[in-house]
């Protein structure tokens, strides 16, 4: 592939590795992106789309994006802040997976068991702007000045490891089940910042002819995000329960519901959030609900 043939295309990153990247694979097919990736390529064309992939750090899109060079990405929203983008990237859309929060983490046991005993101490990060903002702040608010400022050191891996080694007195990094934080002996003492995935656009885009195809694209991408948090719960109810089986199941805008053979009766169907779906259930069984059925979805637009 030469350099000239990505002339006019929508150029989107993609998480090259990581916590990211095999969710991230799941949209493209899910948005009908397809592309062939050539071994150890970080560029690739797709094959029906005007559209090249760049395969980057989830670390660098947020710049890449930013900075106009490439025209949509998907990335966490930790690092869009670490870089210092978030005024010149648009977040598209929240995505609802690499959902983890950026924690302030101490020795279990040990003589520091708050942010104010931290304060002023040594703490190592891979994310030293976020750290370095949280801890002026609660410098300031502590009156510690010069010397006496809590001192930022940037690692960039095995953070968790640095308390252990001597080399901190905690840590600002990742956390999503605790399992790492526990099983380096620290806890949580302080959130820095919640975040989850987002797709990114520039916030004043280089290539304004790709704005229909970055429409498209949102579009596709947010069907899927839908289509994973969304199930279809169908079932018959009493007519007169109709009220009532509305109020539990409201659907996104209104549910469908249908007339049966049966006057005394109607079939309902509608949108329901896959991680409520028991307790509606259990709202419709109380409500006389019979032959309830939930249907996974393909695909969907929204
Ligand atoms: N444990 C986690 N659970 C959920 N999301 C996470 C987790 N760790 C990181 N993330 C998200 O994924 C993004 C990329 O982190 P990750 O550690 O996977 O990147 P990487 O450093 O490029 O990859 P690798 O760790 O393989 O070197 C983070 O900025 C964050 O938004
Ligand atoms: O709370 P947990 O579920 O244990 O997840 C947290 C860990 O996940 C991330 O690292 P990752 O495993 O992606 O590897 P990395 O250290 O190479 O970034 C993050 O840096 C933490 O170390």
């Amino acid at each position: 592939m030469n350099i000239g043939s990505l002339d006019g295309r929508l150029l989107f990153a993609i998480p090259k590795k990581g916590r990211l990247h095999e969710k991230c694979l799941s949209i493209l097919a899910g948005s009908d992106i397809l592309f062939r990736r050539h071994h150890r390529l970080d560029v690739c064309l797709v094959l029906n789309h005007p559209i090249a992939l760049v395969f980057l750090p989830a670390a660098d899109i947020p710049s890449f994006v930013g900075k106009g060079n490439v025209d949509l990405g998907i990335t966490g929203h930790d690092v869009i802040l670490e870089a210092k983008m978030q005024d010149h990237v648009t977040e598209v859309l929240r995505l609802g997976f690499g959902k983890c929060a950026l924690q302030v983490q101490v020795p279990e046991s040990g003589s520091i068991q708050t942010i104010d005993d931290l304060a002023g101490k040594r703490v190592v990060t891979s994310f030293e702007v976020l750290a370095g903002q949280y801890f002026d702040e609660i410098d300031a608010r502590l009156g510690l000045s010069g010397d006496q400022k809590t001192r930022i050191e940037y690692v960039g891996g095995s953070v968790e490891a640095a308390c252990a080694l001597g080399l901190a007195d905690g840590i600002v990094d990742l956390v999503e089940s605790g399992d790492t934080m526990r099983a380096a002996g620290l806890h949580a003492i302080g959130t820095v910042l919640n975040s989850e995935a987002v797709l990114i656009k520039s916030t004043v885009p280089k290539h304004t002819h790709l704005t229909p195809l970055i429409d498209l694209i949102t579009s596709r991408v947010a069907g899927v995000i839908a289509a994973g948090k969304y199930v279809i719960c169908q079932y018959n109810i009493p007519r007169v329960q109709l009220p009532a089986a509305t109020a539990i199941t409201p659907g996104r805008r209104a549910p469908t519901i249908s007339p049966l053979e049966e006057e005394a009766w109607v079939a309902i169907s509608s949108m329901v959030e896959k991680g409520a779906i028991a307790t509606i259930m259990d709202k419709l069984v109380s409500i006389g609900a019979e032959d309830i059925m939930i249907f996974n979805l393909d695909n969907c637009r929204v």
